[in-house]
């Protein structure tokens, strides 16, 4: 501090240590931002206690207070009194601008930013009488800082500003009683106090035996000192005490002779209740070695029992080098030579196998040819003349070759051949089996239409039938309907209710008609053969589906059914849809009315023998426009030639 002869007062400040932000223990910037920032703060001061001097304004502590360093304002009136009249015009300027309780705190709450120290009279005095000096030591001041700066009686003095680089230089004295702070800090609510990582750090910073501020890293290795690892681990001195390298090798091996003690970051001495537990690494016997000794070093049996009991006593654990396979009888095994191995080794295969023989395999060693193979002619056989096979893999085992190198006609096998000569082998076309009509387009009649009660007399003995060939619904192609037919259960005109039908009926591949059916027994005169069962749909949708589903096909399988409607047994029907025309027939077609509804019987035209073909002339049947010129293979001695209709002049 300088008073000079206008009164005016220059204060020079020089910060001989400072220590490093609290919050940047680590890595130590703060402090060359403070070191660097020196000299602008010793400028700033200066200029604001001339300010104050000069101005008048008493408003000016409160205007320009931001990032402001602090200086206690005793030191200043003090250093007035003791100087000279300047510094007693200042402090009387300042005691009577400032020396109100309300406008204090004003201008302390304002001014929270501010660092608030105070140094003792007589440093103040020391220093001041040294008018040479222009610099304050704050390290010395630092000793005997007071938590009085917040009473009336030491009231602060705003000297200085910190306008670089505007960071807030705060001081509370009643957090940090003993040690002066300042510390660039944007958080200055943080209270340090209860910290004592804060504290062991800034007491061993501004220790004067402090290692000139060494500011040891947060991790460092115990053993090998580095502080950049992949991973730390943990030693015999806590968690994260050594790098990856180190604490790998202690958890593996053990400790090491040197120790653990860092000679880059001597690790303080912890007290005893944080001192890690230490505990040697179990040493391990290292694995009895089994071996199998050869019959010059292994001692007979008789020769290991008599010594047994010596080698125990005296041989312990870890001096136990070879154990002795103690077997019975184990010197009189075969000697093994050392060339054999115990173990077989494995055998890979060099052919595959469907091989017929076994061929070295020669793999190419300068890399594999990117040329085409040369293209295989299964005209020459497997080999070629020179007896190397034109195939790269092998060939099946058992006839590869005998088929390559043998032409012939493909034929089929013999059973199938014999299947096929038999007429066996053709598929039956697809088709579903049904046991009722099915009503396309329309609901089956369920009317409780009852057939006439016929007059039949009830036969007097069992051999005669009911209902005959007298009986009036029979000869109208009604069935009787038994809860009013006299007969009753005598009544014989129920066939299509009773299902009386030929039950061995088999179809069959025919030689020029398709699939034919033809009975596998006797089936004498007027029989009921079978019904023909099928789709009900109108003459409509018969067009439709030959224009669809039937449209290039041959066989077609529809028959009149009456009123206007066609039985359609492609998809759906029974076996009498294999029944093909003949202009000579055993069967015709007959039409029952039953329940409302027709059914369409097979009946035979005169006696069937067993194995015969079912034929019935499909005049009966409208067939369709295309039937009139389907020809006919019926081979019978009056074929009309066609199938379908019967022509008009061969009706005449
Ligand atoms: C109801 S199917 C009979 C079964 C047929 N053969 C089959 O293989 O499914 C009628 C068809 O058989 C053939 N067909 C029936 N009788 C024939 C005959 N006498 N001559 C030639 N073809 C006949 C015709 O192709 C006719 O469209």
């Amino acid at each position: 501090m300088t008073v000079a002869a206008d009164n005016s007062v220059s204060i020079e400040m020089q910060w001989s240590v400072i220590p490093p932000p609290l919050n940047d223990v680590t890595n130590n910037t703060g402090l060359h931002d403070i070191e660097e920032n020196n000299n602008n703060n010793t400028q700033t001061a200066q200029t604001i206690l001339s300010s104050v001097q000069k101005n008048d304004d008493p408003t000016l502590d409160t205007a320009g207070i931001d990032g402001t360093s602090v200086m206690d304002r005793s030191l200043i009136s003090n250093t007035a009194s003791e100087s000279n009249q300047s510094q007693n015009s200042l402090s009387s300027y300042l005691s009577g601008q400032l020396n109100d309780e309300e406008e204090y705190h004003h201008l302390n709450s304002n001014s929270i930013d501010t660092t608030v120290t105070e140094a003792t009279m007589s440093q103040l005095s020391s220093l001041t009488k040294d008018e040479d000096s222009t610099k304050i030591p704050i390290s010395s001041a630092v000793a005997s800082v007071t938590s009085e700066t917040t009473t009336l009686s030491s009231p602060t003095l705003i000297v200085a500003q910190t306008p670089q680089h505007q960071k807030k230089i705060t001081c509370e004295s009643t957090t940090v009683d003993a040690v002066p702070c300042k510390r660039t800090c944007e958080e200055p609510t943080i209270d340090y106090r209860n910290d004592t990582v804060v504290k062991r750090a800034r007491a061993d910073e501004f220790s004067p035996s402090s290692s000139s501020f060494m500011t040891q890293p947060k991790d460092w290795c115990r053993r090998c000192g580095t502080t950049e690892t992949p991973r730390w681990r943990g030693g015999p001195l806590g968690r994260h005490t050594l790098c990856n390298a180190c604490g790998l090798r202690w958890k593996n091996v053990g400790c090491p002779d040197e120790g653990y003690n860092s000679p880059t970051y001597p690790p303080p001495e912890l007290p005893p209740n944080m001192r890690p537990k230490t505990s040697l690494p179990k040493l391990r016997a290292p694995k009895p070695k089994i071996t199998r000794p050869t019959k010059e070093t292994s001692p007979k049996i008789s020769e290991m029992n008599n010594s047994k009991a010596t080698e125990t006593s005296s041989d312990t654990a870890q001096d136990i080098k070879h154990i002795i396979i103690n077997t019975p009888g184990y010197d009189e095994l075969p000697k093994i030579p050392n060339n054999v191995l115990l173990r077989k080794r494995k055998q890979f295969l060099i052919a595959g196998l469907y091989s017929p023989t076994y061929k070295e395999i020669q793999l190419p060693t300068k890399g594999i040819s990117t040329k085409r193979p040369p293209r295989v002619s299964w005209k020459k056989g497997a080999f070629n003349s020179d007896g190397s096979s034109q195939f790269r893999l092998p060939l099946p085992i058992h006839q590869g070759e005998f088929l390559l190198n043998t032409e012939c006609e493909f034929s089929l096998p013999a059973d199938i051949l014999q299947e096929h000569y038999g007429g066996c082998l053709r598929q039956i076309s697809n088709y579903t089996k049904i046991k009722t009509n099915i009503y396309v387009g329309r609901r089956p009649c369920k009317t409780d239409h009852q057939a006439a009660k016929c007059q039949c007399e009830v036969p007097s003995d069992e051999k005669t039938p009911g209902c005959g060939d007298d009986c009036l619904n029979r000869m109208l192609f009604y069935e009787c309907d038994p809860r009013t037919c006299p007969c009753e259960d005598k009544c014989t005109n129920r066939r299509f209710q009773q299902k009386k039908y030929i039950t061995d009926l088999e179809p069959f591949p025919t030689t020029h008609r398709g699939w034919g059916l033809r009975t596998l027994v006797a089936i004498s005169k007027g029989e009921l053969v079978t019904e023909y069962r099928g789709e009900v749909i109108t003459h409509q949708m018969v067009k439709e589906r030959m224009n669809t589903i039937y449209k290039g096909q041959q066989n077609f399988y529809f028959l009149d059914y009456g009123n206007g409607e066609v039985i359609d047994a492609g998809l759906k029907g029974s076996e009498a849809r294999f029944i093909n025309h003949s202009c000579n027939p055993n069967c015709h077609i007959e039409k029952w009315g039953l329940k409302g509804e027709l059914f369409v019987g097979v009946f035979a035209s005169r006696d069937i023998t067993a194995g015969e073909e079912l034929f019935y002339d499909y005049n009966f049947s409208t067939f369709g426009e295309s039937g009139d010129d389907q020809l006919c293979r019926c081979d019978s001695d009056i074929c009309r030639g066609t199938i379908g209709k019967k022509r008009r002049e061969n009706a005449m």
